[in-house]
């Protein structure tokens, strides 16, 4: 397929998100079934475009003067790859299966708006009801910030110590590119996407299949590393779901002591028992019911409510989720979080810790939720998380957003990982 076939297939695709609320990746794995002549290399071509375009929405729209679906990759290959109303009209002309070519009102948008001079809220490519979020939570530098959570994002991965050292799973991986993470000691990362390439699929590696790594965005390994897991521990991992988290412990603790790995929801914890089995994890049992909790309050090292939020932290990721988000979502997720911190503080022994996280930037869903905790329940004291970052990461202080009492944020423009939050508090 040429540039024109591609174009057209994101277009279609991109229709089919809009029109029937599809998730992104439904949609094209949809499209690729339907057409099976398509190689490997157009479907990737094709699923850059759509999550460019998803990513890059506002000032894709904005670029063709347009919020159609054809604006918008139209705008996501000008954007993400340079092409101008000429090099369109070139790669597109003569090509049978291309849309239309670009008309002259299209034509004079693209010629005339610079990304650079578009309003804030177009170059941060939120949702309108977000940019006071946004600003809150980052202060000035709110539009680099959200813009950084509209590119595109690396491929991370865990090194496994219980079953691997890093420079051995390098050796595994040696054709895909993958090198030392700036901050997490045992992670691994492969760059972004350039041009219409894709990620190599290292689940498919002997390596994966052996237990050796497990995907993980970096950030999320910091705020398991934050949270301070040792062996021996006690832990409950209250909001476990697929056990990202639990198997990161898991390694720290070197396999002893245990981890409770809990879920609310039993779907979203069944992946993790054959995660735990290839990964050699022997300190995790996994429930989903509430029952087995019982024998565990007041007792715990450390407990880590991994929280259900609105994830606009990993927007990079998941960029359809971002336009779908609502402020009711936004509130009912709030009341989740109070709930959950207010029943797993319970397990916590004189002494222990409860580490709280997101992947949510938002200040709503992470220091205000602290700090409503820490006013409704006495009995517990942040640690100093300016003293906790700098004991865990002493070479890479302007890496997070640090408040001392209240928490640590990591972003993609800061820390070049998704958006988390980590909260640490003692229990009297
Ligand atoms: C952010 S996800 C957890 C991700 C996981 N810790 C990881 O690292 O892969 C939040 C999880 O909280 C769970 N959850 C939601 N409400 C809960 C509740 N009341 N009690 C326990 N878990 C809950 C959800 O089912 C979801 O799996």
């Amino acid at each position: 397929m040429r540039t024109g076939g591609r174009l057209a297939a994101a277009i279609e695709v991109l229709e089919d998100i809009d029109r029937r609320y599809r998730p992104a990746a439904e949609a094209l794995r949809d499209w690729g079934l339907s057409h099976r002549f398509a190689g490997s290399k157009d479907r990737a071509a094709i699923g850059n475009i759509v999550y460019d375009a998803l990513r890059r929405k506002r000032s894709a729209a904005w670029m063709l003067g347009e919020e159609t679906p054809r604006a918008l990759a139209f705008g996501a290959l000008a954007i993400e790859a340079g092409f101008t109303a000429q090099t369109f009209d070139e790669a597109l002309a003569g090509d049978t299966f291309a849309p239309p070519g670009l008309s002259a009102q299209e034509t004079a948008a693209l010629k005339t708006h610079r990304l650079e001079q578009a309003p804030d809220g177009v170059r941060a490519d939120c949702p309108e009801w977000c940019e006071p979020i946004l600003e809150r939570a980052c202060g000035a530098d709110w539009v680099d910030e959200a813009a950084a959570l509209a590119a595109r994002p690396p491929l991370d991965l865990r090194v496994n110590t219980l079953k691997a050292a890093r420079d051995k799973v390098v050796r595994a991986l040696d054709k895909s590119g993958a090198g030392p993470c700036a901050l997490a000691p045992v992670g691994l990362r492969i760059g972004a996407i350039e041009g219409q390439g894709r990620h190599p699929n290292v689940q498919a590696e002997p390596a994966f299949q052996k237990g050796w790594f497990e995907v993980q965005d970096e950030g999320s390994q910091i705020v398991a590393q934050l949270a301070g897991a040792a062996p021996g521990m006690q832990v409950l991992d209250f909001c476990a779901g697929a056990g990202g988290k639990s198997l990161a412990m898991s390694a720290a603790m070197e396999n002893t002591g245990q981890i409770c790995a809990f879920d609310a929801d039993k779907q979203r914890l069944a992946p993790i028992f054959d995660r735990l089995k290839r990964a050699g994890c022997r300190n995790v049992q996994a429930t989903a019911g509430e029952g087995a909790l019982e024998a565990l309050e007041g007792r715990m090292d450390l407990v880590l409510v991994d929280a259900p939020c609105t994830g606009s932290g990993t927007w990079r990721r998941r960029p359809d989720a971002k336009w779908r988000l609502s402020e009711k979502q936004l509130e009912q997720r709030q009341a989740e979080q109070a709930e959950i911190l207010e029943k797993a503080s319970r397990f916590v022994r004189p002494g222990g810790r409860l580490a709280y996280v997101t992947c949510s930037v938002f200040a709503e869903e992470n220091a205000d939720r602290v700090r409503a905790f820490l006013e409704a329940s006495s009995g517990f004291t942040p640690v100093d998380h300016a003293a906790l970052w700098q004991r865990n990461f002493p070479e890479k202080a302007g890496f997070a957003r640090i408040d001392p009492a209240l928490g640590i944020a990591l972003s993609p423009l800061r820390t070049g990982t998704d958006g988390f939050y980590f909260a640490a508090l003692t229990r009297d």
